[in-house]
């Protein structure tokens, strides 16, 4: 397709109403900190342990013509020697496209059609305790399915370096690796985000439970990981690609009552100082830049977003909605240069890239504005909105944004092309909307 990239959403037409709110709305750094503070969060994006699963649960079954059998429970060095040589090149996705590249990923994989596991992971209660670990927030009504992805063997000398998984589907909460209890050193598996890091050593689990086991990590696609170098023996895992699903669209599976957790800190915070007339008085905008990333497409509904929200990302927006102030997922677009570092035009709506070509020497944020009633904000707290030449006068709103926690640039979606994956996957691209909350003037609240 050579047609020019088009802004492909509905037009709202020209603006006309000018509604300024640039002054910057009171609230003392005090009362800032404490919203900031209130944000804490400590869980960690992922869980892990050891599963004792039935005998079967250590069962594989691979290749078609004529399949073969492992019982993990005592496979040998010539099982394993089999299962490797069953095996093709892991490859991976970069860019657009999937690439063999021994320097970033050296391991073998088979895919799913080619083998078969007897592991019940719902009736091992697995799925449960993955749920009960991941699903925050407005996501703790919601259900995790499983779907069997890829097994990989890493031995001597194999790794992969750091990548995210890549986004399949709006839907796609994380990823799941077992590993078998094949006796191997190295191949941890560290993961990252943020300035974080957790290090799962799946060897050393298993080798200290009683009865032969099962080690899992499941963790959110959008959390960065890497297999360290295996140093000896061999790592056997298996891959599940984890999906929200929701109950209330699927008959026959029952809703569990989620178990609330108790308020939370920035709950109770924000309800202290909603009731204070000294914090905005005249009302005003709170952002909160998000933890993690999210698959969209360029037709994905923001609004549909927040039951997929993950971590901390879903406590703001659970604490915000409890307390009736109707929290929105918005993105901020902005093209590179020195004055859109620091403003950008904020849409409940996604759009195409920012490679827009306007007609009439318009600019991308122009359009925004004129065409889909984007709105100028500030991207930093220390920013002054000021209107830049090319939105006229009378043209759009403008609305500073009190920043909770900072707004997460990944939205810029020309970066995608550059990112490393488990595998190319057309279509789904990670993208970090922004919580924003209008808080209204304190004569206002209730
Ligand atoms: O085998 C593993 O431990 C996980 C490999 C991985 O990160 C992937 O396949 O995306
Ligand atoms: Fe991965």
């Amino acid at each position: 397709m050579n047609s020019p990239r088009m802004i492909q959403v509905l037009t709202f037409g020209l603006r006309n109403t000018l509604k300024r709110f640039n002054a910057r709305p009171m609230a003392t750094l005090a009362q800032l900190e404490s919203l900031k503070k209130a944000l804490s969060y400590d869980r960690p994006p992922l869980c892990s342990g050891a599963i004792s699963p039935s005998p079967e649960g250590l069962y594989l079954y691979y290749g078609k013509k004529n399949p073969r059998f492992i019982d993990f429970a005592s496979a040998t060095p010539a099982d394993l020697d089999l299962l490797t040589a069953a095996c093709d090149p892991a490859t991976f996705g970069r860019g657009n496209e999937d690439v063999y590249d021994e320097s970033y990923r050296k391991a073998v994989k088979m895919d799913a059609s080619n083998f078969s596991v007897q592991l019940d992971l719902a009736g091992s209660g697995l799925i449960r305790t993955i749920e009960d670990q991941l699903l925050q927030g407005e996501a703790e009504k919601m259900r995790i399915r499983a779907e069997l992805y890829k097994l990989n063997v890493h031995d001597k000398g194999s790794f992969f370096k750091t990548h995210r998984d890549t986004p399949r589907g709006t839907d796609m909460l994380g990823s799941l690796v077992i590993t078998y209890p094949t006796p191997h050193e190295g191949g941890e598996l560290a993961l990252r985000h943020k300035d974080r890091e957790w290090k799962f050593d799946a060897n050393s689990l298993t080798v200290t439970q009683p009865s032969p086991s099962l080690a899992y990590v499941a963790f959110y696609s959008d959390i960065e990981h890497e297999v360290l170098e295996v140093t000896s023996g061999r790592r056997v895992t298996i891959t599940y690609n984890l999906y929200f699903v929701d109950p209330a669209s699927r008959p026959g599976v029952s809703a569990i009552t989620p178990n609330l957790k108790n308020t939370s800190n920035l709950q109770t915070t924000l309800r202290g100082l909603l009731k204070n007339p000294e914090f905005l008085p005249d009302g005003g905008t709170l952002g909160f830049g998000l933890a993690h990333l999210y698959p969209v497409t360029f037709e994905t509904e923001l609004r549909e977003m927040a039951t997929y929200l993950k971590g901390e990302d879903a406590h703001v927006y659970r604490a915000c909605r409890e307390l009736q102030l109707q929290p929105s997922l918005q993105v901020i677009y902005s093209e590179a240069d020195s004055f859109r570092d620091e403003c950008g035009v904020m849409l409940d709506q996604i759009v195409r890239d920012p490679d827009y070509e306007c007609e009439d020497g318009d600019s991308y944020e122009s359009t925004l504005i004129r065409e889909l009633g984007g709105v100028l904000v500030n991207k930093t707290q220390d920013t002054v909105l000021k209107r830049p030449h090319w939105v006229s006068d009378g043209e759009g709103e403008e609305v500073f944004i009190t920043w909770i926690s900072p707004f997460n640039e990944q939205n810029q979606l020309e970066d995608i092309s550059m990112t490393y994956g488990n595998e190319f996957c057309a279509g789904f691209i990670y993208c970090s909307p922004c919580i924003i909350v209008r808080i209204p003037a304190a004569s206002d609240r209730v």
